[in-house]
């Protein structure tokens, strides 16, 4: 039997902490913890995240700031936002949108960020923290993942892990996570030969590809525990009444993994809702390191 990872409740406990230790902070401080999200333009993917993330932060307890700019925004006014919101002593985290318009140099843009409020942990200082081993802020949904693996396994520890996917933002720091947790740890990216074969080895299959549904049952070891961060919106196949129609499934192909894969995250309902959580959380430890309070590292 394969047993479902939900996602979906794992990170609304995770919501209830933080807006336990928000309410907290609040009492405290006297203000609320403080994100603010800036979207430029109008890609489906973020609009989907920066929905269910407004709603989300104003639940928990805490202040939700959105910046919503025009797709021709220049570099130099998006600068310019992000410059106003590191002074911003109400702003704890700060989190731009990615992808960005073409004519705009993201890595530019992260830099701006003041680490200190870089919640997606996108800047090469928290890149390079997560690298050495120093705290600092973990991207969202790769942690994420770790927290769903390890409520899952407990230790991870000598396991075998694939990682499909070698993006900045999922595979490299999903990576070093995992090899944190002590995983032998394999990248697997478009390059790679055999893949199948590779991913057949994995105690521990990561799929963060962005292709619809690609990973399939018979690459799977039996047993293993599958996370599918993929989000890749199709359309439903065509019948009556479904003309235009389009449903979310992941990077791995669900159905033919039932009975071979121990475990499997759904989407949606896995990962998504774990990112969106980590955020919140990520948001509150900022909230304290900015304000000189202390909060035990296994507090949340
Ligand atoms: N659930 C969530 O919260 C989130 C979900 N996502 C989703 O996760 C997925 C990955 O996102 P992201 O990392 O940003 O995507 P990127 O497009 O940045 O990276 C995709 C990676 O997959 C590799 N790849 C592409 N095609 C193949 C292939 N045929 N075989 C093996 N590897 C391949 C690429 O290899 P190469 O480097 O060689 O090009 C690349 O390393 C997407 O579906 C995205 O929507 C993303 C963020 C959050
Ligand atoms: N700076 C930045 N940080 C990000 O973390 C970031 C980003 N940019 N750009 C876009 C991607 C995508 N992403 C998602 C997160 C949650 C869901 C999510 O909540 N998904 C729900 C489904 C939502 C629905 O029903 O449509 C689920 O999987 O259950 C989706 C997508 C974060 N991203």
């Amino acid at each position: 039997m394969t047993d479902l990872i939900d996602g979906k409740a794992f990170a609304e406990g995770l919501r209830s902490r933080v807006g336990e230790l928000a309410a907290a902070f609040t009492a405290q401080t006297g203000r609320k913890a403080g994100l603010a999200v800036v979207l430029v333009g109008e890609d489906p993917a973020s609009q989907v995240y920066v929905r269910n993330k407004g709603k989300q932060t104003v639940a928990c307890g805490m202040a939700s700031f959105e910046h919503k700019l025009p797709a021709e925004t220049s570099e130099a006014d998006l600068l310019a936002v992000v410059e106003a919101l590191n002074a911003d002593p109400l702003v704890d985290g700060i989190l731009v949108q990615l992808p960005l318009p073409a004519h705009i140099d993201e890595q530019k843009v992260i830099a701006t960020i003041n680490p200190d409020k870089d919640v997606d942990g996108f800047h090469v200082v928290n890149a390079g923290r997560l690298a050495v081993g120093l705290p600092g802020f973990v991207p969202c949904t790769p942690l994420g993942c770790v927290m769903l693996l390890k409520d899952r396994l407990g230790s991870l520890s000598g396991l075998d892990a694939v990682v499909i996917g070698r993006s900045n933002i999922v595979g490299k720091p999903m990576a070093q996570l995992l090899i944190a947790e002590s995983c032998t740890v394999t990248v697997a990216h478009s390059r790679t030969k055999n893949l199948a074969e590779v991913v057949r080895r994995a105690d521990i299959v990561v799929a963060a590809v962005g292709r619809a549904e690609m990973v399939k049952g018979d690459w799977i070891k039996p047993g293993a525990t599958v996370i599918d961060v993929g989000i890749n919106r199709v359309p439903v196949p065509a019948s009556a009444g479904s003309e235009g129609k389009t449903r979310l499934v992941g990077d791995v192909d669900f159905a033919s993994c039932q009975g071979i894969a121990g475990a499997i995250t759904p989407v949606p309902g896995g990962v998504g809702p774990m990112t969106i959580a980590v955020l919140l959380r990520n948001t509150l430890v900022a909230a304290h390191r900015n304000s000189g309070l202390a909060l035990a590292p296994d507090a949340i």
